[in-house]
């Protein structure tokens, strides 16, 4: 991928509070973080509660300053950034950040104002389903309005590059898909996104490139499809068209259970373990050639994000 193409990028990243002299002495939050974003990808950070990533993101933009390590968002360092680089970059504040007092309509007119090039404003109104409460002042909007509202400030600007945090926590399912349609849209346009969430399957929805990061470095990254198919090893689900006995339960060749609660019946659907390459597949067909049995439907369980997220959780 060109140099060119990347629109953040954390090199070795360390950030730690505290001082030697105080009891609790120095805390290294961020511990080396490695961290990309392209432009025209949703980049996802995930990480559980705690594992850095409201630091990394404000290393990332040019809020925390980092004790080591390079930062470059849109070829300059953001902690010595220019007015300038602020302008190409859309941040979304959560909910406290905004002015309660004022309408969205003239809070978004007025932060247009402030941009050369910003984005029509009816069409992010549209494109948010804004329209009913652009002149209700924030204070009076609901979770899910205020989260738009937020949204279309950090857009109004047409930035290169945004930060959203979380941006579809609290809406309603409606409300979310437009989010994710107006990222997608967001992402077809060139823009640089960078996102973090708790909802997997939103990460799994949306992510060109995912980051997880755990106990303030980055433990795991790549594509959705690298991540879940990475050569380790999956449950294999069979369906067998007769009961299976205890003795040729003992003869299988690794650990075979009945999935989700089914009883030993013709028809249940089985599970095996761990299947980690054709060697154990060999052996799982041996198996079933020793006890004669053809099993009906054979499949691997997919792997999703959240899958891979609790393995790195619990680790
Ligand atoms: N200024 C600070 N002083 C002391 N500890 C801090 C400071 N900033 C962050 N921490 C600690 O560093 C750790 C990482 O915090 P951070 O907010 O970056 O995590 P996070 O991944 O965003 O978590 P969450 O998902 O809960 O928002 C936490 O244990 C937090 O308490």
């Amino acid at each position: 991928m060109p140099q060119q193409s990347l629109c953040l990028s954390l090199r070795q990243v360390r950030y730690a509070v505290g001082s030697a002299r105080s009891r609790a002495g120095v805390q290294e939050i961020l511990r080396g973080v490695d961290f990309t974003a392209r432009r025209g990808e949703v980049t996802v950070l995930l990480g559980p509660n705690g594992a850095g990533k409201t630091t990394a993101l404000g290393c990332a933009q040019g809020l925390l300053r980092p004790s080591q390590g390079a930062v470059s968002l849109l070829g300059e360092d953001p902690w010595h950034g220019s007015a300038a680089l602020r302008a190409r970059v859309g941040v979304m504040l959560q909910d406290g950040g905004l002015p309660q007092a004022v309408r969205p309509r003239i809070l978004l007119e007025h932060v247009a104002r402030l941009h050369s090039t910003p984005w029509p404003l009816d069409d992010l109104v549209e494109r948010l389903d804004m329209a009913d409460f652009m002149t209700t002042s924030i204070r009076r909007l609901s979770g899910g309005q205020r989260q738009r509202v937020a949204l279309a400030a950090s857009l109004i600007g047409s930035p290169e590059a945004v930060f959203l945090d979380e941006p579809s926590a609290g809406l309603d399912p409606q409300s979310r898909q437009m989010t994710f349609e107006l990222i997608t849209h967001l992402r077809d346009r060139g823009l640089g996104i960078v996102l973090t969430t708790h909802l997997l399957e939103e990460a799994q929805r949306l992510a060109d490139s995912v980051h997880i990061l755990k106990d303030g470095v980055v433990v795991r990254h790549g594509t959705v499809a690298e991540l879940t198919e990475d050569g380790r090893s999956r449950r294999l689900l069979f369906v067998s068209p007769r009961t299976l006995t205890r003795a040729e339960l003992d003869a299988a060749p690794t650990p075979v259970s009945l999935d989700g609660g089914a009883d030993n019946e013709p028809g249940a659907r089985w599970a095996v373990g761990a299947i980690a390459g054709p060697e154990d597949l060999h052996r799982l067909t041996a198996w079933w050639e020793h006890i004669d049995l053809m099993p009906g439907e054979v499949s691997f369980e997919a792997r999703t994000l959240e899958d891979v997220f609790w393995e790195v959780s619990v680790s």
